[in-house]
């Protein structure tokens, strides 16, 4: 079986609880915590920054993937370094100099990955690749949890998958957007390795039920 991640993503989790929720999410089985930034201005919402990671960092000693939604992309990434993310993800888009973004957070001692929206084109990728740790493919549009996964993501995975083989690269393959129990396989079998599930997660009283029956899916595969 490919070495596959299970990625909770705390935009649905109890905030007045953060602490014992990320806890019990790991205790659960959770590899990595992902952690949505959303500025209210590259997405029409507002969520949580840097003190926020800075907080729950003592709580969980697996990694912590920081997906940015946010438009300017340079300034903000020093801070999430500094409390303590492992992972910092963005949106070429929303970067004037993707390269030089990448090379940001790499400097600052994390891995870097490139997201992509359901209607981004991947020749984003065309000459950074050596650069990556990490590629987000958006199976919803970004700004809220608990939308549904649109199809079209997993012909974008199969592409993305190749060009990862072919590349000969360990970069993770991530999945983000309505990832639940009836669909993880497929976006596996497409090529994803690292899987990011909020609402079907967190909306269910018992997390490691969910999270157990996730890797039943993905034995399968
Ligand atoms: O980045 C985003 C949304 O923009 C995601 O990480 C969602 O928070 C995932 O939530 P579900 O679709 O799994 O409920
Ligand atoms: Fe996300």
């Amino acid at each position: 079986m490919a070495n596959y991640r299970i990625a909770p993503s705390i935009l649905s989790a109890d905030f007045a609880r953060l602490g014992e929720e990320v806890r019990n999410v790991v205790t659960a089985g959770a590899d990595i915590i992902h952690f949505d930034v959303m500025d209210n201005h590259y997405v029409p919402n507002l969520t949580i920054g840097p003190l926020v990671c800075e907080a729950i960092r003592p709580h969980v000693q697996v990694p912590i993937d920081v997906h940015l939604m946010v438009k300017p992309v340079d300034r903000i990434i020093p801070d999430f370094a500094k409390a303590g993310a492992n992972i910092i993800t963005f949106h070429p888009e929303a970067s004037v100099h993707i390269d030089r973004s990448l090379q940001l957070i790499r400097d600052h001692g994390c891995k870097a990955g490139l997201v992509f929206n359901p209607a981004t084109p991947l020749h984003y990728l065309d000459h950074v690749m050596d650069r990556l740790d990490m590629i987000l493919i958006m199976s919803v549009n970004p700004g809220f949890g608990g939308q549904s996964f649109i199809p079209e993501a997993l012909s974008k995975i199969a592409a993305v998958r190749r060009r990862i083989d072919d590349s000969g690269r360990d970069i993770m393959l991530e999945v983000d957007g309505g990832i639940k129990i009836e669909n993880i396989a497929e976006a596996a079998r497409a090529g994803a390795d690292t899987f990011v599930a909020g609402s079907a997660i967190f909306g269910k009283p018992d997390y490691k039920t969910v999270i157990d029956a996730m890797r039943g899916q993905l034995a399968q595969v």
